[in-house]
């Protein structure tokens, strides 16, 4: 389990963050919500320790902050909204970067990264120059490089064994192969009692495969809970401008 709890962010324009707490729990995937600017990179940033910020952060009953060096690169997996890498790479050597905290044989390391790339629909593209590779491709093969550093992550019962951090994860991905991503990352986050946090903008992904969600606007915690208990009509319709009246469900479904 992952708690955040009274997470202030100031600034110079005001807090980016206002005494947030929310629960991550282990095994599922909790989807963080909120229009644009609602403060869910700055929160996801928090938690991955590339933000400064006021409050405390728990994993498994320590302070996140605790965690350091190769033990946190084993735990924590950061997918940030966007990647950038000049060098001319195969999307194999990208995946391969995320061996640097693992301690297994090079025959083993090659068969999990074997798996791992086929598993996020990325081994065709092995031996491909990353930098050619299109953006969901690329998209894909970062993922593959988070899964393989959390490979070797393990949790005494009833604990999360991993943490992993997803910036908009399917933001690149056509329809079918961001159903794929998160029905594997469900999956992997209830097999491998991973908390699993992801940023997501689609309402409808969000009620089909995330377990628990923790909405923001303006830098607030507004709710968190079961999506479908969440996403109510009213909710919706408060905490998202624009959408048209009838895009929005009896269950808060946004169809668009
Ligand atoms: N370093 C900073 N200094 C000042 N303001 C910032 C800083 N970083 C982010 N902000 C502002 O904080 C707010 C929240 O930003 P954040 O990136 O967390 O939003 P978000 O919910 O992830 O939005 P989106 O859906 O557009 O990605 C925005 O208004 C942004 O402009």
């Amino acid at each position: 389990m992952l708690q955040a709890h009274n997470i202030t962010v100031p600034s110079a324009s005001g807090a980016l963050l206002e005494q947030v707490s929310a629960d991550f729990p282990a095994g599922k995937i909790t989807a963080l919500l909120g229009a644009n600017g609602a403060g869910k990179s700055t929160l996801l940033k928090c938690l991955a320790g590339d933000q400064r910020y006021r409050g405390e952060i728990r994993f498994n009953d320590h302070s996140l902050s605790e965690l350091k060096g190769v033990a946190r690169a084993r735990r924590v997996g950061v997918l940030p909204q966007a990647s950038s890498l000049a060098f001319p790479f195969t999307a194999r050597e990208v995946v391969a970067l995320g061996a640097t905290p693992l301690a297994c044989a090079r025959t083993e390391l090659n068969a999990r990264i074997e798996a791992i790339m086929d598993q996020c629909h990325c081994l065709p593209l092995a031996h491909q120059p990353y930098p050619r590779l299109s953006g969901g491709e690329k998209q894909r093969v970062q993922l593959a490089r988070v899964l393989l550093q959390l490979s070797e992550s393990t949790s005494a019962a009833g604990q999360a064994s991993a943490l992993l951090l997803l910036d908009e994860p399917t933001s690149a991905q056509d329809l079918g192969q961001q159903h794929h991503l998160l029905a594997m990352l469900r999956a992997q986050a209830a097999e491998q009692q991973w908390a699993v946090v992801a940023v997501l903008h689609d309402l409808n992904q969000v009620l089909r495969y995330c377990q628990h969600a923790v909405l923001l606007d303006q830098g607030k915690l507004i709710g968190q809970g079961d999506p479908q208990q969440l996403l109510t009509p009213q909710t919706v319709e408060a905490h998202w401008q624009y959408l048209p009246q009838e895009t929005i469900t009896p269950f808060g479904r946004a169809l668009i």
